[in-house]
């Protein structure tokens, strides 16, 4: 029952997905000789923050990433996950797409929680619908980045009994600790492995963290980046959190007729 994951914490070539598509696929060919599962690549690899252009290099749901993706789920056998910059009809969307080692799609989540400090509010539409999904037999949840700030809406993905909560980001370096902090937090009060994907690099706005990281649903790090590019890897067992979820039943204990 155990699922070996590689993520792959990288630089973004601001507004330029052919030079990020390029990078991607190298380095998802180097994690793939390590015989892993699932990838995880971070928020809006293939264009930054380049709202203002999106316009130009958002892309439909069967645009040239996602033809990628799909080909490369299936010359490896693995699932990869990552968030993308969408256009659909006049609205874009930063989106979370997962693709299954049969290079079928799993996963299609908007980004709840737009990110004001990023103008994201200016330029895209805010998802409404939850990031659930099924990964190896698992249930399991993606968000994006700022979501993780809004533990009532992680907490609903939780309900259905997932086992892992995948992150993509753009965090910036100033708050890294507050990325730690929250992820660890979701772990533990979500009984859940945490599995984590941040970006390094600079844009002309911001410098991000890196400090991707795998969780368990006791909340020890399994394995943490540094603030450099790399590919992180590490092997989880998701039956830990049906033991976990024995011994403190918190699923069982809530009462939401307290909470609204
Ligand atoms: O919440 C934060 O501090 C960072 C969020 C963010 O960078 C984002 O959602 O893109």
């Amino acid at each position: 029952m155990t699922m070996k994951i590689a993520i792959i914490q990288m630089d973004i070539a601001f507004g330029d997905p052919e030079a990020n598509r390029a990078e991607a696929e190298r380095k998802v060919q180097e994690a793939a000789r390590e015989k892993v599962d699932v990838i995880v690549l971070p928020e809006l690899w293939t264009t930054g923050y380049d709202l203002s252009r999106f316009d130009e290099i958002a892309e439909k749901m069967d645009g040239p990433t996602h033809r990628l993706l799909k080909e490369l789920c299936k010359k490896y056998k693995l699932a990869i996950l990552g968030s993308v910059a969408e256009v659909q009809g006049e609205n874009y969307y930063n989106t979370l797409v997962g693709y299954n080692s049969e290079g079928t799609r799993i996963l299609h989540y908007r980004k709840a929680h737009l990110f004001r400090l990023m103008n994201e509010e200016k330029y895209l539409e805010s998802g409404d619908t939850k990031g659930n999904f099924s990964i190896l037999n698992h249930k399991a949840a993606g968000v994006i980045c700022y979501d993780i700030r809004f533990p009532e809406w992680m907490r609903t993905h939780m309900l259905d009994g997932s086992k892992a909560l995948f992150v993509v980001a753009e965090w910036p370096k100033p708050r890294v600790d507050h990325w730690r902090s929250l992820l660890i937090s979701r772990a533990i009060e979500n009984q859940c492995f945490v599995i984590a994907c941040n970006r390094v690099g600079s844009d002309d706005n911001n410098r991000f963290g890196g400090h991707s990281m795998v969780i368990d649903p006791w909340g020890n790090i399994v394995a943490e980046a540094g603030g450099h590019e790399e590919i992180l890897y590490a092997e989880v067992d998701l039956s830990d959190v049906e033991e976990i979820r024995e011994q403190i039943p918190i699923f069982q204990d809530r009462r939401p007729s307290l909470y609204e």
